[in-house]
């Protein structure tokens, strides 16, 4: 199978060295860019080829398209005339509908919007896909497989695909803020800096290994480390009075509403 990869970004690049990795043919996979130069400079490293748009999809029997949100009209306007009949078309960008790629791309085009996110560079990433119109059950059972090749998948609503780009998608950044604080506040403790990133980085790394692993519900957690008068109940309080869970419900509001404002009309 045949896979073109448009857009050598942060994503592009990471699905196509997962690809590489899950044991696809690298002669099966191409990349393309805006910029020839960093198309080649990926392609080189993974072992693949590089391309202009438009030659990339003339052979490729999925078409992956990991451009941003602003930049997909202009991409698919290149590529219209070049996708071949049966190829299936999946878009891991935020806030473009399948609606909007169907009226886009040639009449009957399968299409699967997914949103993955940046733990598949280390193959734990967090995708949820949902289908287009066109989409076949053995072509959503392809991009599921592409998609797996980074990490976990689910398929859900497109209805719900702002609030996947709000929790999972956009999601690594909130945690590797709350990290950053931790760390500042180990260094505000007086802890060396590199101390006190050994010690955030393997809690975080152990308490998501625990509610993974335990499937107990995260209160349950929470509880188990929060002695009565203790030091936990200390900090949490500390938390409930700054509000900090309201804050992430905010921001996640935020993200989804903003997921929303990046979406142009489908017509
Ligand atoms: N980063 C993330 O965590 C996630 C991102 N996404 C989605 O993935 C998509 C890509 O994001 P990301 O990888 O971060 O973005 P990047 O900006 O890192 O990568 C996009 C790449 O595509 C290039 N590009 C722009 N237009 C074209 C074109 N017409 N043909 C070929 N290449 C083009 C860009 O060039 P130039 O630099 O010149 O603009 C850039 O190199 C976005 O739509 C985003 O919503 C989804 C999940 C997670
Ligand atoms: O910040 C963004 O818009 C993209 C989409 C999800 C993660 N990064």
């Amino acid at each position: 199978m045949s896979i073109a990869v448009l857009g050598a970004g942060v994503m592009g690049s990471t699905l196509l060295a997962a690809l590489v990795r899950s044991g696809h043919d690298p002669g099966d996979l191409v990349v393309s860019d805006r910029s020839s130069g960093r198309a080649e400079q990926v392609a080189a490293e993974h072992g693949t080829r590089a391309a202009a748009s438009t030659a990339a999809v003339e052979t490729a029997d999925v078409v992956v398209l990991a451009v941003k949100p602003q930049d997909m009209a202009a991409l698919i306007e290149e590529i219209h005339d070049h996708v071949r009949p049966h190829a299936l078309v999946v878009s891991i960008a935020a806030a473009i509908s399948t609606d909007y790629l169907e009226r886009r791309l040639p009449e009957g085009t399968s299409v699967v919007r997914a949103m993955p996110n940046t733990p598949a560079l280390v193959d734990q990433g967090m995708s949820g896909m949902s289908p287009g119109r066109h989409c076949t059950p053995e072509q959503l059972d392809q991009a599921r497989a592409l998609l797996e090749s980074v990490g976990r998948v689910i398929v859900l609503d497109e209805s719900h695909q702002d609030a996947v780009t709000a929790i999972s998608g956009s999601g690594p950044a909130y945690i590797f803020y709350v990290v950053e604080a931790m760390i500042e506040a180990g260094v505000l403790l007086g802890l060396p800096r590199d101390t006190a990133t050994e010690l955030v980085v393997q809690t975080l790394y152990g308490a998501a290994t625990m509610i993974r692993e335990t499937g107990t519900h995260p209160t349950v957690l929470r509880e188990q480390v929060s002695s009565p008068g203790g030091t936990s109940v200390a900090a949490l309080r500390a938390l409930e009075d700054h509000k900090v869970r309201a804050a992430f419900l905010t921001a996640m509001e935020a993200a989804a509403r903003r997921s929303r404002e990046l979406s142009p009309p489908a017509g």
